[in-house]
């Protein structure tokens, strides 16, 4: 089976997308983890598959798999590659897409500019919701390492539709991201594993962020890590209604009114190359 793709990024955090409305393709975890790997494969971040919608109110469904071929809720980055990709590709005439995905329906507007503005929906801050062990929704939680008292971190957990822990620190560049990262991605606090975002805040309108992603590691970007580190800061009123996130990858814009409103996050999907993959059922990777 020869298999039509296109190679993306949203600032560094990149993925392979696959139309899946013109193409008969069935994703399997070994076909994810082989073109995963960045040496003996494509190599991503993500593979984005691109379907034809299950529900009236949406244009499309995507589906998001991490390269260790976990299937996810959600990619905030992958989404605005999304809605260019379709675009490109003349599979909509709109510039104001409706997708669904595993962790809800999205709207995506693609801008004169160039740049995508991505309504990531209302965050989830119930424990249970994002899943997180807790009794009670609290704006930061106090999380023990390593069965060690004496070794905690203070952290707040936020779904959008996947799951963060956002730790805000005084350095992000302090060497935390690698230790605490791993550390915390895979706490039996977090039954379905987590996003782990490290957020630094410059000023009440500019924070510089780092994420160790579930199923990844360091990305140099995270859209729904944004958000999630968005809406940790302004529970902690760190941040104002409007700020920029500065990743590793390049810079976000994000705003977001409040509890009970939705996140907006607005920033650029660059085209890679487009290529083809042979895949024989049975394969193994
Ligand atoms: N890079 C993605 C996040 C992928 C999340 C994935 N690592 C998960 O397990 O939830 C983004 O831009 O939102």
């Amino acid at each position: 089976m020869r298999i039509h793709f296109t190679k993306m990024h949203g600032l560094g955090n990149d993925f392979m997308v696959i139309d899946a409305v013109r193409q008969d393709v069935h994703i399997t975890s070994d076909m994810v983890q082989a073109w995963g790997d960045r040496h003996f494969g494509i190599g991503f971040d993500q593979l984005l598959i691109v379907e034809p919608p299950t529900r009236p109110e949406v244009s499309f469904r995507y589906r998001i798999f991490n390269a260790d071929g976990d299937e996810v809720e959600q990619c905030g980055n992958g989404a605005r590659c999304f809605a260019a990709f379709v675009a490109r590709e003349g599979l909509t005439s709109s510039s104001v897409i409706s997708v669904e995905t595993a962790g809800g329906i999205i709207e995506l507007h693609l801008q004169d500019d160039g740049m995508v503005r991505v309504n990531m929906g209302v965050p989830r801050l119930q424990p249970t919701d994002v899943p997180f062990k807790a009794e009670n929704f609290q704006p930061l939680y106090r999380v023990t390492l390593d069965d060690d008292p004496e070794h905690s971190v203070e952290l707040s957990a936020v779904s959008m539709g996947n799951p963060h822990a956002v730790l805000l620190v005084d350095d992000v560049d302090s060497g935390l991201v690698p230790v605490l990262g791993p550390l915390l991605e895979s706490h039996e606090a977090f039954p379905a594993r987590v996003n782990v975002g490290f957020l630094q805040i410059i000023n009440r309108q500019v924070g510089r962020l780092r994420v160790y992603e579930r199923g990844v590691g360091e990305t140099l970007a995270c859209g729904s890590g944004a958000c999630a580190a968005m809406v940790a800061a302004r529970l902690q009123n760190k941040l104002d209604t409007h700020a920029t996130l500065q990743l590793n990858g390049g810079e976000l814009t994000l705003s977001w009114a409040g509890e009970g409103h939705p996140v907006y996050m607005t920033g650029p999907a660059t085209f890679v190359f487009d290529g083809t993959v042979d895949w024989e059922e049975g394969q193994d990777g």
